[in-house]
C-alpha cells in the first residue's frame, strides 16, 4: 500500500473479486490442470465463433488442419533430402536424387504459407464478429431483466464483469487459433520424430520443457500482479480524470487541489513503475533459468544424437530432419504454453460473461401473458406490500388506491415515504410481494408486461439525458412512433421547450452533449422540459410523473405543472408525485403516503377538512410565502403564464 492509497481512499485499495468465479483461479495453476481444461475451452471458443460465423469457423479450422498436415510433410521431405544427399555416389547424381523432394518441400511450403494466410484472414472476419455476439448475447439479456435485479448490487457487479468478457472472447479466437496450430505442428514434429527412432521424441520433451515453465511462471505471475494492483491502477487513472474533468475544473484552481491531486498520482504511478520493474526482473530471472535448463538440455540431446550416429543406430540423414524437428518442435512447444496460458486466461473471463448471461435469463421479466384491454381505463392496488431484498422493513405496507384515466391522481407524503417506490410498482417495473396491482382486473403478476408498459409514460427527476441530439432526446419517448419533425416539434412546443429548441444553434438536430464536438449543453431546468416533451411525444395512457419541475424556476414550475394537469383527458390518467404542496390542490385524488401506508386519501378540500397530515404539510409550505400563519387559501394560486415559458391552453396538445 502506498502513502497516496492511505491519504486519498484511507486504506489498500483490493479488487472486489466477490463476484468473479475466477478470483485467483489462475494462480498456482498447473501446467496439467491447463491441459485438462484445453478441451473445455476450445469447445466454448468454438461455440462462440459457431454462433459469429459459421462460414469462417470452417475456413480457420481446415487452414490450420492443413498447416500442420503441411508441416509433418516437410519434414518427411527433409528426411528425404538429407538421404538423397548423404547417399553414396557422385555429388550430380545425389543432388538430381534430392530435386523430387526439393521441388515438392517447396510446393508444400507455399502451400503452408497460403493456408497460413487464408487462416489469418478468417480469423480477422471472424473475432470482431465473435465480440458483437458476445456483447449482443449479454447485452440483451441484461436489458430484459427485472428492474429489481438491476438494483441489485451482486447482480450490477457481474454486468460489470460482463462487459470484460466480451474482449476476451474475441481475443480467446486468437489465441485458440495459435493454440491449435502450435498443437498441430508439434503433432507433426513428435510424429515424424517418433518414426524416425522413438528415442527422438523424450529428447525434444527435454529441451521443451524447461521453456514450457518459465513461459507457465512469467504469466502467473504476471496474472497475479495484475489481480493485486488493478485498484491501484484505477485509483491513479481516476485522478487524473477528475484532475482534466469539466466538473472539477472550478475547484481545481480556485481551491488548488490540482497540485495536491498531481502529486499524488505521481506517487502513484511511481509505485506502479516499482512493480512493473520488479515483474521483468523476475521474468529476466526465470527466462535465464528456463534458457539454460534448456540449454543444458540440448547439449545432452546433440551428444546423445551423436552416440546414436556414431553407434550406427542413427543414419545421418534420420540425425539431420531430427536437429530441424527438435528446433521447430522445441519453439512450438514455448509458443505452445504461452497461448494456452493466454488462452485459460481468456476463458476465466468469458466465463463470468456467460454466468451473468445464465442469471440474467433466470431474472428476466417474462415474456408474454394475459392480454390487456386496448385501452385500459383503471389500476387498482389491493393491499400492496413491497420492499426491497436488504431491508427488513417493507417500504410499501398494505397500500389499497386506484388511478382512473381522466383523472389526475397525486401523491404526497415525506422522503422516504415509499412514493417513488409506488411508481415503480405502477408503471409494471417492481412486482408486489403481496397484494395486487390490477390493470383493469387484470393482476400485473400474470399481465403481458410488455403491454402494460406500452400504456405507461414516465417522467422521473433524474430521467435519461441521452447524449444525442434535441429531436432524439424526445422521438426516444415513442421510439417505435413513425412520428416525423412535425410531431417531434409540436411535443416540443406543447410542452413549453419551443422556444428552447427553436433557439438551439441547430434546431432538433443539435447535439446535447459537450462529449462531442459541436454538441451544446442545457441547463437542468432546460433538461426538464426536454424530459416533458419526452413524455408529451410518448403519448401514454398513464403519465407517471415524480418530482419533475424540481429544477424549473418558480415560472416555469407553475407552467409545468399547469402543463401535467391539461395532459389528463379521457383517455389519459396522471399520477403526480411532487413535495410542491401547490401543485396538487386541483388533482382529482390525493393520497398522503406516512411511513408506507395510505394516511389519508381525498380531494384536496376534504383533506384539508379533515385537518390532518396533510393539512399540516400545506399549512407549513404556505407558511414560507409570507409572515405569520396563513390559512391555506392565502396561498397565491398557479398563474398560467410565465414569461420563461408561455404554457399552451390545457389540452392543445392532443
Ligand atoms: N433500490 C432500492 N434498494 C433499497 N432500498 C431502496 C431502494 N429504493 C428506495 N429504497 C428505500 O425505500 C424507501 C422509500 O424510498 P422511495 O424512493 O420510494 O421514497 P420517496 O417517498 O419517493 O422518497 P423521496 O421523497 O425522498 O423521493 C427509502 O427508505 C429508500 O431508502
Amino acid at each position: 500500500m502506498s502513502a497516496s492509497e492511505e491519504e486519498l481512499f484511507g486504506g489498500p485499495l483490493r479488487y472486489d473479486t466477490g463476484w468473479s468465479r475466477h478470483e485467483y483461479a489462475f494462480e498456482g495453476q498447473t501446467l496439467g490442470a491447463t491441459l485438462r481444461a484445453f478441451p473445455g475451452m476450445v469447445a466454448g471458443t468454438l461455440r462462440l465463433a459457431a454462433r459469429a460465423d459459421r462460414g469462417a469457423l470452417w475456413t480457420v479450422g481446415a487452414a490450420e488442419v492443413g498447416q500442420g498436415v503441411a508441416a509433418a510433410v516437410g519434414l518427411v521431405l527433409v528426411n528425404q533430402v538429407l538421404g538423397a544427399l548423404l547417399g553414396t555416389g557422385e555429388v550430380a547424381g545425389r543432388l538430381h536424387g534430392a530435386l523430387p523432394a526439393l521441388v515438392a518441400g517447396g510446393v508444400v511450403a507455399v502451400v503452408g504459407a497460403l493456408l497460413a494466410s487464408l487462416s489469418t484472414a478468417a480469423t480477422g472476419r471472424l473475432e470482431p464478429k465473435v465480440e458483437r455476439t458476445a456483447n449482443e448475447r449479454y447485452l440483451s439479456a441484461v436489458v430484459a431483466v427485472e428492474l429489481e435485479a438491476v438494483e441489485d448490487g451482486e447482480f450490477r457487479r457481474l454486468i460489470d464483469v460482463a462487459d470484460l468478457g466480451a474482449s476476451s472472447a474475441r481475443r480467446m479466437v486468437g489465441q485458440g487459433v495459435s493454440t491449435v496450430n502450435s498443437l498441430l505442428s508439434l503433432l507433426a514434429a513428435a510424429g515424424v520424430l517418433t518414426v524416425l527412432h522413438p528415442v527422438l521424441l523424450p529428447m525434444l520433451v527435454l529441451i521443451a520443457a524447461p521453456r514450457g515453465w518459465g513461459a507457465m511462471r512469467v504469466t502467473q505471475r504476471r496474472y497475479a500482479s495484475v489481480m493485486l494492483w488493478v485498484e491501484h491502477r484505477r485509483a491513479s487513472s481516476l485522478i487524473g480524470r477528475h484532475l482534466t474533468s469539466r466538473e472539477s475544473a472550478p475547484e481545481i484552481r480556485v481551491h488548488g487541489a490540482g497540485a495536491f491531486l498531481l502529486r499524488h498520482f505521481r506517487a502513484m504511478a511511481a509505485n506502479a513503475e516499482a512493480e512493473q520493474a520488479r515483474l521483468a526482473r523476475e521474468r529476466a530471472g526465470t527466462e535465464l533459468a528456463a534458457a539454460a535448463l534448456s540449454g543444458l538440455a540440448m547439449v545432452v540431446t546433440w551428444v546423445a544424437l551423436g552416440l546414436l550416429v556414431v553407434s550406427g543406430r542413427v543414419d545421418l540423414a534420420v540425425a539431420g530432419t531430427a536437429v530441424v524437428a527438435i528446433r521447430t518442435g522445441s519453439a512450438t512447444l514455448g509458443a505452445l504454453v504461452v497461448s494456452l496460458n493466454n488462452l485459460t486466461e481468456e476463458s476465466l473471463y468469458v466465463a463470468d460473461l456467460e454466468n451473468c448471461v445464465a442469471r440474467a435469463a433466470e431474472r428476466a421479466i417474462p415474456v408474454g401473458g394475459a392480454a390487456l384491454p386496448a385501452k385500459v381505463a383503471e389500476v387498482r392496488f389491493e393491499e400492496v406490500r413491497f420492499g426491497y431484498p436488504d431491508r427488513a422493513e417493507p417500504v410499501l405496507d398494505g397500500v389499497s388506491l386506484r388511478v382512473r384515466t381522466g383523472e389526475v391522481t397525486a401523491v404526497v407524503g415525506e422522503n422516504g415515504a415509499g412514493k417513488s417506490t409506488l411508481m415503480k410498482l405502477l408503471a409494471g417495473l417492481l412486482l408486489p410481494a403481496s397484494g395486487r396491482v390490477l390493470w383493469d382486473g387484470v393482476d400485473l403478476r400474470e399481465a403481458d408486461r410488455a403491454q402494460v408498459f406500452a400504456q405507461v409514460g414516465l417522467v422521473t427527476q433524474d430521467f435519461e439525458r441521452w447524449p444525442m441530439t434535441a429531436g432524439t432526446n424526445i422521438r426516444i419517448g415513442a421510439p417505435d412512433r413513425p412520428g416525423g419533425a412535425a410531431e417531434v416539434h409540436e411535443a416540443a412546443r406543447a410542452a413549453g421547450a419551443g422556444p428552447l429548441v427553436d433557439g438551439l444553434p441547430r434546431g432538433l438536430d443539435t447535439l446535447l452533449s459537450r462529449v462531442f464536438k459541436g454538441g451544446s449543453d442545457l441547463s437542468g431546468g432546460q433538461w426538464q422540459r426536454i424530459g416533458l416533451a419526452r413524455a408529451e411525444y410518448r403519448d401514454a395512457r398513464f403519465l407517471l410523473v415524480d418530482e419533475p419541475t424540481s429544477a424549473l424556476d418558480p415560472e416555469a414550475e407553475i407552467a409545468a405543472f399547469d402543463r401535467i394537469r391539461g395532459l389528463a383527458g379521457p383517455d389519459r390518467a396522471v399520477v403526480l408525485v411532487t413535495h410542491r404542496m401547490a401543485a396538487v390542490r386541483r388533482a382529482d385524488r390525493i393520497y398522503v403516503l406516512d411511513g408506507g401506508r395510505v394516511a389519508e386519501e381525498g380531494t384536496h378540500d376534504q383533506l384539508l377538512a379533515a385537518g390532518g397530515r396533510y393539512a399540516a404539510m400545506y399549512a407549513a409550505q404556505a407558511a414560507q410565502y409570507g409572515p405569520g400563519p396563513q390559512s391555506p387559501q392565502a396561498l397565491p394560486l398557479p398563474r398560467r403564464s410565465g414569461p420563461a415559458a408561455p404554457p399552451a391552453p390545457a389540452g392543445s396538445s392532443r
